[in-house]
């Protein structure tokens, strides 16, 4: 019987087995499934952040290009930052990062964006300003430093000296002395050195701006330095204001309407107002300067702004003499040397130029042990100048 029983009770158990096995083989089977739809479902919320991210990032770099304001942090708060905006003087309250919040201070300038979110720290107000603008008490170039320029001389000291000196002559003829001089050549003319002799003969506090330093990325920025700029100028009169490089701000308007271009305008703008509203006959005298007449907006040399244009050529032969003898004066020269073969070799050399002939001049008699500078000396350097000029065209033809 047992014999019988054997194979029967063997099949019943295999059959167990397989249907266990069946069993947790469904469960598995069901339990792949469904991890599965996790692992899809994992992968779409992967794509979903990874999109998200692409998203922000993108917007981020947009919100670092697009205009930024200028504010001044108030106070840090549990409930964010206040900060004061520049030119309308609201206050806002803002939220920032965690990183962003360990880096400012009270005090400290920012830009922020059209949502008033902060999105940079800025360098110190003072630190632009003291970059921006330069104070010289009293400039220490006279007329007697500045070489074949006698016409230009004679205007500078009828347009700017003038009105300094006695304001009352205009009053009393009744007329208004021309707003604000310009002056335009090629560089190294000695343009700067004018507007220093001017304010060094009539005693006034020489103010000078860079145009290129007045142009500045963030909205209002610039208009405020200008009005800083006047401001200072009033605090130091008589004054006279030197605007180098004005094509920087005052460049023909061009056809692309990108922010920075709209920035320009607005510190435009903001020069044009300050002169409009200027007393004529006040204490303070504008001189800009300016390598590039041919970009300048017209806009600028309406009456009443920089009505009055004075050239500023490079010298001709008897300025060249000129100039070498001024830079000349404290130089132990050998008897021989001949400025005036000198001054006619020398063509198409600018008054920087001239200077910078004579300091090398002296350089090849010290590397030569030497104390007197010969005319040799003069050729030598002359050739030296030339040749690095030429280095540097051709390195920013190929640059
Ligand atoms: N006419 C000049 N007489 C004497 N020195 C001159 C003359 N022109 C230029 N120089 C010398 O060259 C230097 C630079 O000149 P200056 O800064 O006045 O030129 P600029 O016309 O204002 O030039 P830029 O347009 O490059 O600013 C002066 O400090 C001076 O030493």
């Amino acid at each position: 019987m047992d014999d019988v029983d054997q194979p029967y009770d063997d099949d019943v158990s295999k059959q167990e087995k397989i249907e266990t096995l069946e069993e947790q083989l469904e469960v598995l089977e069901s339990q792949n499934e469904e991890m599965r739809d996790e692992l899809l479902d994992a992968n779409a919320e992967n794509n979903k952040y990874k999109q998200k991210l692409e998203r922000l990032t993108h917007e981020n770099k947009k919100l670092k290009q697009s205009p930024l304001f200028v504010a001044t942090v108030q106070e840090l708060t549990e409930d964010g930052v206040v900060i004061k905006q520049h030119g309308n003087n609201q206050e806002a309250l803002t939220e920032v990062t965690e990183e962003m919040r360990e880096e400012i201070e009270p005090d400290d300038r920012v830009a922020v964006n059209n949502s008033l979110s902060i999105v940079k720290t800025l360098e110190d107000e003072t630190d632009v300003r003291a970059r921006v603008m330069q104070v010289d008490q009293s400039p220490d170039v006279s007329y007697q430093d500045i070489g074949g320029l006698d016409d230009q001389v004679s205007e500078v000291r009828e347009t700017v000296e003038m009105p300094l000196k006695s304001p009352e002559m205009f009053d009393e003829v009744g007329i208004d002395p021309p707003s604000g001089v310009l002056l335009h050549g090629p560089p190294g003319t000695g343009k700067t050195m004018l507007a220093k002799a001017v304010a060094n003969q009539t005693d006034a506090t020489f103010i000078k701006m860079a145009g290129s330093e007045l142009v500045h990325k963030f909205i209002g920025e610039g208009a405020k330095l200008v009005r800083d700029l006047f401001e200072l100028a009033r605090q130091h009169e008589p004054s006279v204001l030197f605007i180098d490089e004005i094509d920087a701000i005052a460049a023909k308007r061009t056809d692309s309407k990108t922010s920075g271009d709209a920035e320009v305008q607005r510190t435009m703008m903001q020069l044009l107002s300050e002169m409009d509203g200027f007393d004529e006959r006040g204490e303070i005298r504008i001189i800009a300067a300016t390598n590039r007449f041919d970009m300048l907006d017209r806009a600028i040399l309406r009456p009443g702004r920089f009505d009055r244009l004075i050239e500023v050529p490079k010298p001709d032969e008897t300025g060249r003499e000129q100039i070498f003898k001024i830079h000349t004066r404290g130089m132990n020269l050998a008897e021989t040397v001949d400025f005036k073969s000198l001054a006619a070799e020398a063509t198409d050399a600018s008054g920087a130029e001239i200077k910078a002939i004579c300091t090398e001049a002296g350089m090849f008699a010290i590397r030569d042990d030497r104390t007197e500078v010969t005319e040799a000396d003069f050729r030598d350097a002359w050739e030296k100048i030339q040749a690095e000029e030429s280095d540097d065209e051709v390195s920013k033809t190929f640059a």
